[in-house]
């Protein structure tokens, strides 16, 4: 039993399909990733190994975090940019045998730094979900030079092709640091316009990586506890929970739950 369960606000558990916390981990080893799944794992729903890390780390170690991320319900899966670099290569497909040997269950499929066709896209996402993959897929740029130049309108069209061809969720890009991207200003504030724009698509399927806490506050009390969000660090994943049921000053008394 919870401490203080008799004025704990409840939230939807696990599995569920709103309220998703995807939590982005940079190469944590697996004692310190056993502590928090013990701490927090029913907290999160994904856990994205960040990038190319795991590509770092010994095969063992990989299966290892899978296994145990798996035990505790939460879905692991490699950074976009690990695809985005098989793909360059040409070895996507070895890349899902290696990820499905390895015990991670979802893929990313993102064109972050690199330029894939429309068509191309569709039929990866599909032949990803054909694997038996959970598909998640990623709108936006890394470079925000690059990323500026996709408006509005473009990421409609991206988001609404990637869910016609099959991804289970949209992630919106706003990397590690959350300034600059997609729906954050240079100051990592909100860019009202293009949300509620964004937000008419989909908001089941989507996912807002929300690195910063005003950013995790903000959508929280715009859309409510169970907006999904993404690209949460470790040590923020029970303080998010807290936004979630107004455990925190920022949401306390402000949400309907
Ligand atoms: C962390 C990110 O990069 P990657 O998907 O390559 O891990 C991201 O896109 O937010
Ligand atoms: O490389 S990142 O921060 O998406």
């Amino acid at each position: 039993m919870k401490a203080f369960n008799f004025i704990t606000p409840y939230r939807v558990e696990k599995p569920r399909k709103n309220g998703i916390t995807m939590m982005l981990d940079k190469g944590m080893g697996l004692r310190v990733l056993e502590d928090l799944m013990e701490v927090s794992g029913e907290y999160i729903d994904f856990a994205k190994l960040g990038w190319g890390t795991s590509a770092l780390h010994d095969r063992e170690l990989i299966q290892n975090k899978a296994e145990m991320y798996l035990s505790y319900d939460v879905n692991p899966y490699p950074g976009g940019t690990l695809f985005e670099l098989a793909y360059m290569k040409n070895k996507f497909s070895e890349f899902l045998d290696e990820s499905d040997k390895l015990g991670f269950t979802a893929i990313e499929i993102s064109d972050g730094s690199t330029i894939i066709s429309p068509e191309e896209r569709r039929n990866i996402i599909s032949k990803t979900k054909e694997r038996g993959f959970t598909v998640i897929s990623e709108v936006g740029k890394k470079n925000p030079q690059d990323d500026c130049k996709l408006d509005t309108e473009d990421r409609v069209k991206l988001i609404n092709s990637d869910i016609n061809a099959g991804s289970d969720r949209i992630l919106i890009e706003a990397r590690e640091g959350g300034k600059g991207i997609g729906i954050y200003d240079e100051c990592g504030n909100i860019k009202e316009d293009e949300l509620e724009i964004l937000a008419k698509t989909n908001m089941e399927k989507i996912i807002w990586e929300a690195p910063l806490k005003n950013q995790q506050t903000d959508l929280i009390l715009k859309f409510g506890p169970n907006v999904n969000l993404g690209n949460i660090a470790p040590e923020e994943v029970t303080s998010l929970e807290t936004l979630r049921r107004g455990l925190r000053g920022d949401t306390l008394g402000k949400l309907d739950i």
